[in-house]
């Protein structure tokens, strides 16, 4: 079952995934959020690091302790710092959650640790219920966890305050989900445009942008079409358009092919790891799919809210 993200200070679902609706509350991009370099010593809502001129963190997240230490026992799913020393994009420590409805409990994840590196693409694959929508929204800071840490580039998710979240939603992560999630009165490319709106981005800037988005997915001859008169496989890649609007860091994607054919859900696939390559992000991809499985720089296997040794998966034909 897939559940529908919830957004931590209303306890509702976003009406868009990509936080379209969310009024902006802070300074217009690229006055962004502030990358957390102090962990250990900064207060939550204090960080005022150097940003680049275009908002992105001025430097590699802080490795957080412990995430990467020698000595440590090799674990599924903990990546080995590849040999040109690049910081890892993402760490998760010790990722806990429980569901609580009246008196019973449900543990969704269960200490859970992980690195992903700029220009990784991870498949995060496990049997219904085993817990791969909690982690991604709790990775993409729609939820809190009940213990552990989160840091995307350098952003301490798991501390930071509501309205910092939202501009990290707007500005760092970019979201695909299962369900598309355009807003159905506005063309495939007003939808690709609502981030940079949000964003304050100038209207020139933009339109270029959407443009050049929406080729990229080979839609430019379907940009003034509504989500209606678009397939199921163009309405998802309107959405992989929309949430690489404002150049985010990492991608996460939730079962992306979960309502596609088969056919129609590979070429949503290969077009992830094309925009991967193309646009340097680092994707976290739930899926069930086996076409992903086979494309992903990596695989992470969920069981029952806790990583196991993943299980080979055979080549797809093309
Ligand atoms: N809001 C919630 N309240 C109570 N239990 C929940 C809630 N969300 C998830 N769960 C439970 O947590 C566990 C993990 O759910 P989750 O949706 O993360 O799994 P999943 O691997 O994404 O499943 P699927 O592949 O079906 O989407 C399941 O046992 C689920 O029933």
């Amino acid at each position: 079952m897939t559940h529908s993200p919830t957004d931590p200070a209303s306890g509702k679902a976003p009406a868009t995934p990509a936080g379209a609706p969310l009024p902006p509350t802070t300074p217009p991009h690229p006055t962004t959020v502030a990358p957390d370099q102090e962990a250990a010593s900064r207060q939550p809502d204090t960080a005022q690091n150097p940003t680049r001129p275009d908002g992105t963190p001025a430097g590699p997240g802080p490795q957080v302790a412990g995430s990467q230490t020698a000595g440590d026992e090799p674990r599924p799913g903990l990546a080995m710092p590849p040999a040109d020393g690049t910081e890892p994009l993402v760490v998760v420590e010790n990722l806990r959650k429980v569901y609580r409805t009246g008196p019973k409990e449900v543990v969704a994840l269960r200490d859970v640790s992980f690195t992903a590196h700029p220009g990784e693409l991870i498949a995060i694959r496990g049997r219904s219920g085993s817990g791969k929508t909690t982690l991604l929204n709790l990775v993409g800071g729609l939820d809190r966890p009940d213990g552990g840490t989160v840091t995307v580039a350098g952003y301490p998710v798991t501390r930071m305050p509501e309205s910092r979240l939202l501009e990290l939603r707007r500005d760092v992560i970019g979201f695909v989900f299962q369900s598309f999630g355009l807003i159905p009165v506005l063309s495939a490319a007003e939808n690709v445009g609502v981030p940079m709106r949000l964003a304050r981005t100038a209207a020139a800037e933009r339109d270029e942008r959407v443009r050049t988005l929406l080729a990229m997915v080979g839609l430019e001859k379907h940009m003034n079409q509504r989500p209606y008169e678009l397939s199921g496989g163009q309405q998802q890649r309107v959405a992989v358009a929309r949430a690489l609007a404002n150049r985010p860091r990492l991608l996460v994607a939730d079962e992306p092919t979960g309502q596609l054919d088969s056919q129609t859900g590979r070429q949503i696939m290969q077009l992830l790891r094309a925009v991967v390559r193309s646009e340097g992000v680092t994707a976290l991809v739930a899926t069930h799919d086996p076409n992903l499985i086979t494309l992903a720089d990596r695989v992470l296997e969920l069981h029952d809210g806790a990583f196991v040794p993943a299980t080979p998966t055979a080549p797809q034909p093309a």
